[in-house]
């Protein structure tokens, strides 16, 4: 078989286009630091990535990434369900080309990663939204931009400039609001709407609740709001004058809308769906219903997702529930994974249960914190060297042979310490 994949294919000692890309990182790593004497700005190490950026960020800073809801018993149980599930290697294949390409609603994308929404980005580094989603434009990662954001619609779009961007909403209250945000981010150039449905009130963080720290109240991370006209105009009749010059009275009126505590409903959704043309991916599903219910209201896409274990503490690890959902309505939409997602062979995990990309979240954001957008590339570029590795290693050429067949549930676990 690979004697006539060679015939067919005439092979460089390089491989692919994507494989130069991928596996090049790892080479250019041991090449600088024999050649220069020049060594990662960020620990290539899982494990390690938490506690450098603790050492970089103020503690509120740190707290609100790494913190999560409750005793973070979620957060345990999201790294717990990938220690269930073990790689069966194969040999003597033909992998040393290999191929991460996907398609999702009609596109190809580079890899299955994508960088997952993440809010006020300014609280980690100056670089924020617009850093990330300049250098994940570099390197084909299509970036989510976060309702929450410290950056504008407008100013990610420049920043990402070619590159894939999502956008996700954090649903107003207003529908005149909501429907200014969709029409901002169609006419920036983001392709797909990522509705997040899990966080329409923030958990009980006792990170944060210790340190009595919320950014958004103080006007951080509500740029999505302040710059948005309709805001603004509503702001204007009721308060007079503008969100800068009334922040504090802005930023609770912002997140009212956003973050109030009062959740949508199904029927709802058609709100959306009139006023979006692209696929509508409903992010946080974690119940199979839910998932039908998703088909049934016509959406393109779900991200099974508990949002890194900072919504409900006590909630089931996400990846546990990825093959009954996939079984549930695999067929019928696209189904997207994250919480929890660390290393390469996580991704193939969450790819062999069905899963047909992944977001990475806290890690960037490490990354990000530690070194700035260039930090945030060097760790989203790792996961990607690690995974086209790791795929090879298990015998695996492209995205389809990421399937069933290479993993096994296992009895043991394995302790908390260890990523895998
Ligand atoms: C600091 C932080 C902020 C986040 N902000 C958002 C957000 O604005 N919108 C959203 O849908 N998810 C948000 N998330 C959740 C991520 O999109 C993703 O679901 C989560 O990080 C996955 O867990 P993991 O990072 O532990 O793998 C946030 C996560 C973190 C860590
Ligand atoms: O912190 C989060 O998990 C999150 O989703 C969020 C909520 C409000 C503002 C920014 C991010």
């Amino acid at each position: 078989m690979s004697s006539s994949m060679n015939k067919q294919q005439p092979q460089s000692v390089h491989g692919t286009q994507e494989q130069r890309r991928y596996g090049a990182f790892q080479n250019k790593i041991y090449r600088d630091g024999l050649l220069h004497q020049q060594f990662p700005l960020v620990t290539t190490d899982p494990n390690k990535l938490e506690e450098q950026a603790k050492s970089k960020l103020p503690p509120t800073s740190y707290n609100y990434v790494a913190g999560g809801a409750g005793e973070k018993a979620t957060m345990d149980a999201n790294r717990l369900a990938f220690r269930q599930w073990k790689m069966v290697p194969r040999m003597l294949r033909p992998t040393t080309q290999r191929d991460l390409r996907i398609k999702l609603f009609g596109e190809t994308y580079e890899s299955p990663v994508l960088m997952a929404p993440v809010g006020v980005q300014t609280i980690f580094h100056e670089d924020k939204e617009t850093g990330l989603a300049e250098v994940c434009s570099e390197i084909g990662v299509p970036y989510i931009l976060s309702t929450a954001s410290s950056s504008s619609i407008e100013e990610v779009a420049k920043a990402n400039g070619n590159g894939p961007r999502w956008y996700q909403l954090y649903w107003p209250q207003d529908d005149d609001i909501t429907i200014s945000l969709l029409n901002r981010a169609k006419a920036n150039g983001y392709t797909a709407l990522v509705v997040t449905l899990d966080t329409w009130a923030l958990a009980w963080r006792p990170a944060d609740l210790d340190g009595a720290y919320i950014p958004f109240i103080k006007g951080v991370g509500n740029r999505t709001g302040f710059t948005d006209p309709v805001f603004r105009e509503k702001f204007a009749k009721k308060y007079g004058g503008t969100p800068e010059d009334k922040v504090q009275q802005a930023s609770e009126e912002w997140v009212g809308e956003v973050f109030s505590g009062a959740a949508h409903t199904w029927d709802q959704l058609a709100l959306l769906k009139k006023h979006w043309d692209g696929p509508i991916i409903l992010k946080g599903i974690q119940h199979p219903e839910d998932a039908k219910l998703a088909v049934k209201h016509g959406c393109d896409g779900i991200i099974v997702s508990n949002h890194g274990g900072r919504q409900l503490d006590g909630a089931v690890g996400s990846l546990e529930m990825l093959p009954e959902i996939v079984e549930a309505v695999g067929d019928k939409l696209t189904v997207i994974f994250d919480s929890g997602i660390r290393t390469g062979v996580d991704i193939i995990k969450a790819l062999a249960l069905g899963a047909k990309a992944v977001l990475i979240g806290r890690p960037a954001i490490y990354g990000l914190a530690v070194g700035g957008k260039h930090g945030a590339k060097q760790v989203l570029q790792g996961i990607l060297a690690d995974l086209d590795q790791s795929m090879g290693l298990a015998g695996i050429q492209n995205i389809a042979g990421c399937n069933h067949s290479m993993i096994r549930r296992v009895q043991y676990g394995g302790d908390l310490k260890t990523s895998n």
